[in-house]
């Protein structure tokens, strides 16, 4: 792959996430194949793909959560793993809150365990999301969980946010919800996004950037503007790599 491929960071430029040929196999079957790519600080990139092309398991080698067979993954700078989970916030595809404690509860706690905490954003969170607090989370919907998953994961300082699959079992207008939380965060442009998800409609405007993997391997990286330019959404884009 040529470096303009990779649609490489300026050198000159903070770069928030760097993959140098990861790979991965479990149970002898190749997950990840050599993926390598940069993603700018500010940056909001989708990570797409369809089903088992390896975008869950990319997201857990960044987090820290898998070590790679080889291959490098930096985050800020430096290599992934527990040193690194204070500068990021993960929305997993599959986490579980705690279902004996109510909201509030939950918050409490999250606050006595996150140090970058940001209690006002939480409340405003809450309200954006419509997440009540006096509910147990056992007796919460999918969709009610899946928002106050990713009010955990936004009411965090951390510059990186990884969500994987942030819609799950959510309704349209929660996730037109979502998408304008994810927006009211970006208005700084300090943070950066790293977004698996198959409802590309819902998030067609907010991305910058994309990765699109299938098979464990890296498939495109596209700037969305110039994609633009070119009269393709990412839509089509998608459709054009993988249909
Ligand atoms: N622990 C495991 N044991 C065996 N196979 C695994 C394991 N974890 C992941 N895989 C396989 O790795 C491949 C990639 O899975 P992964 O969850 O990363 O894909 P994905 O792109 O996130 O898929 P989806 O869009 O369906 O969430 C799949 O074929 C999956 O079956």
């Amino acid at each position: 792959m040529t470096d303009n491929n990779r649609l490489s960071v300026p050198y000159n430029e903070p770069v928030a996430v760097e993959c140098q040929d990861v790979r991965l196999t479990v149970k002898k079957k190749m997950i990840l194949d050599g993926i390598s790519f940069q993603i700018p600080t500010g940056s909001i990139t989708g990570l797409l793909g369809p089903n088992g092309a390896g975008k869950s398991s990319l997201l857990r080698i960044l987090a820290g959560l898998t070590l790679p067979d080889s291959g490098s993954a930096q985050i800020f700078g430096k290599p992934s793993g527990v040193d690194r989970l204070g500068v990021l916030s993960m929305l997993p595809d599959r986490a579980n809150l705690p279902g004996w404690l109510t909201v509030e509860q939950w918050l409490g706690f999250a606050q006595g365990i996150y140090p970058d905490w940001d209690a006002d954003k939480a409340e405003q969170l809450l309200l954006q999301l419509s997440v009540s607090t006096e509910v147990l989370i056992s007796a919460m919907s999918r969709g009610e969980e899946a928002r106050l998953q990713l009010l955990t994961c936004l009411s965090r300082k951390a510059p990186l946010i990884m969500l994987d699959e942030p819609f799950t079992g959510v309704d349209l207008i929660s996730r037109e919800r979502i998408a304008s939380a994810v927006v009211s965060e970006l208005a700084d442009g300090a943070r950066t996004f790293l977004i698996a998800t198959h409802d590309i409609r819902e998030m067609e405007l907010l991305f910058d950037r994309l990765i699109l993997m299938g098979e464990g391997k890296i498939q495109g990286i596209e700037d969305v503007d110039t994609l633009r330019r070119s009269g393709k959404s990412v839509e089509s884009r998608y459709r054009e790599v993988f249909a």
